[in-house]
């Protein structure tokens, strides 16, 4: 039975595990993804690589319609490039992730990366069947006429525990910096003016501190199966 293709919102604060969720979930409904923390990051990183002050917020105002920032949105294997540069890896560091959060509270770069994210949502949508967009205000802004949104908790313990063990060697933090660094993130992240990090009233909110990732997986699959809806 063909199907329309179906767009998904997930929102939610650092560590909650929206990336890995929705990937898996695109990877198994044969969707596309688009992380876009990762275009945050990577316009984070040629302000840092280019000199410009992250805290002057007309600097960054003035730069960020250089950077040509391009995401790939196959879950199985996305990709984030910067000028043609492979930005992938950089991009997590821990100095565009202290920096990831001015810069994106900027209105002219957020206005400048949704509509990449609207235009991207909507062409991998028509090519792949739908697309699974994870982030901070995909619900509430860049697509709020999605089909499914899911804005996913944890408390701060288990996203601390979780970050933790990903993190080694040099990066490697105790427990308590990782937490309050993480609260860090989300207090600026929901206090800024514009697009903050938030909840849509029409979200299923879906907490995961207990949960397994994969019980996390199942339980969007099932929210995204209920919502396809046949062609007529
Ligand atoms: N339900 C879960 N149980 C245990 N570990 C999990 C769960 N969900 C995610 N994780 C793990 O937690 C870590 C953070 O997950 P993930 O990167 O998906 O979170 P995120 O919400 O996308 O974070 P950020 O916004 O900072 O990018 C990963 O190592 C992931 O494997
Ligand atoms: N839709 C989005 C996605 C991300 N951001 C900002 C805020 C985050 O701290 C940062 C990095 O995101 P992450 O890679 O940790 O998911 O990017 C945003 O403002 N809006």
């Amino acid at each position: 039975m063909a199907v329309t293709p179906v767009i998904v919102a997930i929102d939610g604060p650092s560590g909650t595990g929206k990336s890995s969720t929705s990937k898996a979930v695109a990877a198994r409904l044969g969707l596309g993804y688009l992380d876009t923390g990762a275009q945050y990051r990577a316009m984070t990183w040629w302000m840092l690589a280019n000199g410009v002050d992250v805290a002057d917020a007309a600097a960054v105002a003035a730069a960020c319609a250089k950077p040509s920032i391009v995401s790939g949105t196959d879950p199985l294997a996305p990709t984030i490039t910067v000028d043609g540069t492979d930005v992938a890896g950089p991009i997590r560091g821990r100095e565009v992730t202290s920096a990831v959060s001015a810069v994106s509270a900027v209105p002219e770069v957020r206005a400048r990366i949704t509509e990449l994210q609207r235009s991207l949502a909507s062409e991998t949508a028509a090519a792949a069947g739908g697309i699974v967009v994870e982030g901070r205000d995909i619900g509430t802004t860049v697509l709020p006429a999605a089909d499914v949104k899911i804005f996913l908790t944890a408390s701060p313990e288990a996203r601390a525990a979780r970050r933790s063990a990903e993190l080694s060697g040099a990066d490697a933090a105790g427990l308590a910096a990782t937490r309050e660094a993480l609260l860090k993130r989300d207090a600026a992240d929901s206090g800024r003016t514009a697009s903050p990090l938030a909840k849509a009233a029409d979200a299923t909110e879906v907490d995961t501190t207990e949960l397994t990732l994969e019980q996390v997986i199942e339980c969007v699959v099932t929210l995204v199966e209920a919502a396809r809806r046949p062609v007529r």
